[in-house]
């Protein structure tokens, strides 16, 4: 699955819903038993949520946004095929978790690639279960450390604290993530699947017994007049980065 939304794979509402689309037609197709995730877009694998959704909306398009997000989580996360992502750009924050949702991460090893949830570099807050998914990939302490400071690891780094499994050349992040997949299904895939549900549910089902208050408490914390001006803020930078 390769993603393609220029210029940054930024996760608008529109290609949520695609990526959504894409993934629940390979997963009712029973000749498909692996995904690999990876980008069409040169140097950056996902900018993570559209920061135009979340900025001068009403509330029910809040509303409508983070239901989306949180399905596209849902559905990634416990996917019943082998996820396996190739990173092959920058990746932050709602791309981040993307990833992390993955069975299994390979980065390419190019300083520029860093990734990591850096939402309180926005001044807004990686809401619970972007953290528990961090904290099941790379421990407490890594993830509380991740968090505060907003934390992009570069790939030596990120292979260190557990973020991606594996860092290779850039051009063999394909062939890397391919031969890795051959492991994940030689396993017969019930015994494979139920694990996984196994050891996932528990943190999904966090977020499915509380999804509207999340909603509700996202769209509650987005509509903030300071919030809304710190996200102004962090786009008018990117947009002078350039001049
Ligand atoms: C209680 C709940 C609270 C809320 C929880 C929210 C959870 C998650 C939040 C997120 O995912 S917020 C998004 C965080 N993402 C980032 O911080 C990344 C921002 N982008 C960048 O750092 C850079 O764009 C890049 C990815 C490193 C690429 O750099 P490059 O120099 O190649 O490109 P740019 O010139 O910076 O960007 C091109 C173009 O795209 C626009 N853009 C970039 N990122 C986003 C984005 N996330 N959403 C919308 N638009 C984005 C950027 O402004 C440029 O636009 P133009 O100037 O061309 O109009």
């Amino acid at each position: 699955m390769k993603m393609r939304n220029p210029p940054v794979n930024s996760l608008s509402l529109e290609f949520l819903t695609e990526l959504l689309i894409s993934l629940e037609k390979l997963e009712s197709d029973k000749a498909f038993h692996a995904i690999i995730l990876t980008s069409d877009c040169p140097g950056i694998f996902s900018a993570g949520l559209d920061l135009m959704e979340m900025c001068g909306r009403d509330p029910t398009h809040y509303a409508e946004y983070w239901k989306a997000v949180q399905e596209l989580w849902l559905r990634f996360y416990l996917s019943h095929l082998v996820v396996i992502s190739a990173i092959n750009g920058v990746n932050a924050a709602g791309g981040c978790l993307l990833a992390l949702s993955c069975d299994y991460r390979v980065l390419a090893d190019n300083p520029k690639y860093a990734m990591g949830l850096n939402e309180t570099l926005l001044g807004i807050i990686a809401p619970f279960w972007f953290k528990d998914t961090l904290v099941n990939t790379v421990g407490h302490r890594t993830a509380e450390r991740a968090l505060q400071l907003g934390l992009l690891f570069p790939p030596a780094e990120a292979l260190q604290v557990g973020m991606v499994d594996k860092v290779v050349p850039e051009d063999q992040v394909l062939s890397a993530a391919r031969s890795e997949l051959a492991q994940w299904l030689a396993i017969p895939g019930h015994a494979r699947q139920l694990t996984k549900s196994l050891m996932r549910k528990p943190t999904a089902d966090r977020l499915l017994k509380e999804r509207d208050a999340d909603i509700q408490n996202f769209v509650r914390f987005i509509s903030r007049d300071a919030i809304q001006k710190a996200l102004r803020v962090y786009l008018e930078k990117l947009k002078q980065k350039k001049t």
